[in-house]
């Protein structure tokens, strides 16, 4: 068994009482797009049940960045709400992150109360919608929207931000050739499409810093389809992250709106998914889905050989996330050089999945089945584990158990 696991860990200014983050996996839990009392009992379990960091998600930077009623809209009246929640999980010895970012072109007028925009001009089938590339002046505004939100998230009581830089959000929208479309100084070559994450790393790991906070970012090892980022181009773009002096890398793939399944793996049901959709979309979602959604089989640590790549290129401090279940998963991971873990499902199935992992033997493993229930229930009600809904719909149970 790894020595670290459970070894304090001194991420920038801030002391991690061991090596695990709760990633920042969207909890569906907000209202008016600020906090409630759901999600603060949520993150307080996960905090009480043992991890070092617990990382609330997902925070648009600006109100253009938001792709559901239900996230969080970081400005300054909701900071209240979310003083209680980080209040709370400090008294129970976990630090307090949150997800910083902008959604892109993966949004509706309806939530993004305009049209939305992305990095270049097109339909995005993701949200139904026409979606318009943005103007020099809002992808300036975008940038220092980065830096203020870090600021309000320390008026929040918070450790650490987490800039999402990967899975299809605006900056790998930028990143990506596949939605990057551009002809001015953001689009072409590698260099012009790293200039809007330059900036926006530019503002927040300034204000981090000014105001004593930790700062990582969730980048894409690679995006998960033909004509997306690969993993050479993507150790060039790492390289450029860790110039800025941030605390940490967090390793991940895929893109939401083209390859989802390519970030969490595993099986995705596809009638539940319809059931918990509006009923416009549910028997397109029922017909087509099987074919638009790739799958991609679940494996223990499906990143890490991958991510190793960028632990051979890389010199700072490194997050590996994906598909831990086991102590000799996580372990595994820290022994192959990654200073910290993150785990997303492990701790939907079970908040107290770490201090199980202290107290159990070397043989506890999580009880979730990568079967995606939370995923599917996500969208529109909250996420959370099948193993905790009572009283499910006849066909979702038969799906699920369906499922191989
Ligand atoms: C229900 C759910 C919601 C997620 N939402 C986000 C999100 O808002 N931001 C993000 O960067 N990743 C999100 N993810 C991906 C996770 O952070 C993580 O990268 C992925 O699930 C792999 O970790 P795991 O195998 O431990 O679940 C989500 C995952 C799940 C299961």
């Amino acid at each position: 068994m790894s020595s670290t696991l459970f070894t304090p860990y001194k991420l920038g200014p801030v002391t991690l009482r061991n090596r695990t983050i709760r990633s920042a996996a969207f909890e569906s839990m907000g209202k008016d797009f600020g906090p409630t009392r759901q999600l603060k009992d949520y993150h307080v379990a996960v905090a009480r049940g043992g991890v070092g960091m617990t990382t609330l998600a997902y925070a648009a930077v600006c109100r253009s960045g938001l792709s559901f009623n239900k996230q969080l809209w970081l400005r300054p009246e909701i900071v209240p709400g979310l003083r209680e929640i980080t209040d709370a999980v400090h008294r129970e010895g976990a630090a307090a992150a949150i997800q910083i970012g902008h959604c892109g072109n993966m949004t509706h007028w309806t939530t993004a109360g305009q049209m939305p925009i992305g990095a270049s001009t097109g339909f995005n089938l993701y949200a139904y919608t026409p979606v318009r590339g943005m103007k020099r002046r809002e992808i300036e505004q975008v940038a220092r929207d980065f830096g203020t939100a870090v600021r309000t998230a320390r008026d929040a009581g918070f450790d650490s931000v987490e800039v999402h830089a990967g899975h299809g959000y605006l900056i790998s929208q930028f990143l990506s050739p596949y939605t990057n479309h551009r002809h001015d100084e953001y689009g072409g070559s590698l260099e012009n499409r790293m200039r809007f994450m330059r900036m926006c790393l530019g503002e927040a790991v300034e204000a981090a810093r000014a105001c004593g906070m930790a700062i990582t970012v969730k980048h894409n090892m690679y995006d998960g389809f033909k004509g997306g980022i690969e993993i050479p181009e993507s150790i060039e773009i790492a390289k450029v992250i860790e110039s800025f002096g941030v605390d940490g890398i967090v390793l991940s793939g895929g893109f939401v709106s083209k390859a989802p399944m390519a970030v969490m793996r595993g099986l995705i049901p596809i009638y539940t998914m319809s059931y918990y959709s509006p009923l416009w979309l549910r028997y397109f979602i029922r017909w087509c889905g099987p074919f638009m959604i790739k799958q991609f089989p679940f494996e223990e640590c499906y990143f890490l050989e991958d991510a190793k790549k960028f632990r051979a290129a890389l010199k700072g401090p490194l997050i590996y996330v994906g598909g831990l279940v086991s102590r000799e998963g996580i372990d595994r991971a820290l022994d192959s050089g990654f200073e910290l873990v993150q785990m997303a499902r492990a701790l939907v199935n079970d908040p107290a999945f770490v201090a199980k992992l202290r107290e159990g033997d070397a043989a506890t493993r999580s009880a979730c089945d990568h079967r995606n229930y939370c995923i599917a229930r996500m969208y529109s009600v909250d996420m959370k584990c099948c193993k905790h809904c009572d009283n499910l719909p006849r066909r979702i149970v038969e799906e699920l158990k369906r499922l191989p």
